[in-house]
């Protein structure tokens, strides 16, 4: 199996008493891109919070079932969850940088991890935003505070963010959603480049959005993945009922 493929086998996940993915399996190959599609509440948040162990987070949650990284299932015990999000990173609704400068931002992470020679963390940050496609825009006032820049353009800092401690696999919860038009062109056009060097997942209300830019697409349903396939089998001729309902619109 390729490097960087997840593969989820028969996955329970609940909040308290309240089971919100019931036995999901299923494959994200490497280097392409995944949507997850479904109507509001169907669990897909939840299951991308379990690809990286982020819902542990949240207190009185339990996961049964297995998530395996590289053949390796990540919620075995002695798993190092500092590792694992860093080889799995996030990128969230609302982009959230730092109240710190743009360098900063992106410097954060290997900083974390003990980096600190200035000259590998100028290649660092400069690499980082050049792959986010950021770097021309901000390259002059990398001193300046994140929180200046525009929505988009946070959106790609907090993309740079993640590309700086070089994961493997990108998960995006809705990234555009706060975004206008020209923004999420952008960031679509970059999550098309990036799948050369990265796995992504992508969580997204717009069907537009993921046929436009996934090569595979998970259609989701009361916490039960219903269908999952390529983009355009499920978006031109799905097998089941309910995806088909979904994605002509007839509920969600
Ligand atoms: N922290 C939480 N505690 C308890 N229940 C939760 C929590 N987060 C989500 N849920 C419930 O789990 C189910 C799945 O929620 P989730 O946010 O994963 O769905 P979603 O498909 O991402 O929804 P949306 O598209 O509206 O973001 C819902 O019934 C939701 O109410």
């Amino acid at each position: 199996m390729a490097k960087n493929t997840i593969e989820v086998k028969d996955l329970d996940f609940y909040y308290g008493d309240f089971q919100a993915l019931h036995d999901i399996s299923l494959e994200i190959p490497a280097n392409k891109v995944t949507a997850f599609i479904g109507p509001s509440g169907c669990g897909k948040s939840t299951f991308l919070r379990t690809l990286n162990r982020m819902n542990d987070l949240i207190e009185g949650t339990k996961v049964d079932g297995e998530v395996l990284i590289d053949q390796k299932n990540i919620y075995q015990e002695g798993i190092d969850i500092v590792d694992l999000r860093k080889r799995v990173g996030m990128v969230f609704q609302h982009p959230n940088p730092f109240p710190k400068s743009i360098y900063d931002n992106v410097a954060y992470g290997p900083r974390a991890h003990g980096l600190k020679d200035k000259a590998k963390l100028d290649k660092i940050v400069e690499d980082s935003l050049k792959s986010a496609a950021l770097w021309d825009e901000v390259k002059d006032k990398l001193d300046s505070s994140a929180m200046g820049i525009s929505g988009g353009q946070k959106q790609r800092l907090c993309i740079a963010r993640a590309l700086a401690v070089n994961p493997e696999i990108l998960l995006m919860d809705e990234p555009t959603s706060a975004l206008d038009p020209i923004a999420t062109a952008k960031i679509e056009e970059l999550i098309e480049d990036l799948k050369e060097e990265y796995t992504i997942v992508i969580v997204t209300h717009s069907m537009q959005q993921a046929a436009r830019i996934s090569d595979y697409t998970a259609f989701f349903y009361m916490g039960k993945l219903i269908e999952h396939g390529e983009t355009e089998k499920i978006f031109e001729k799905p097998d089941n009922k309910k995806t088909e309902d979904y994605i002509t619109g007839r509920f969600g």
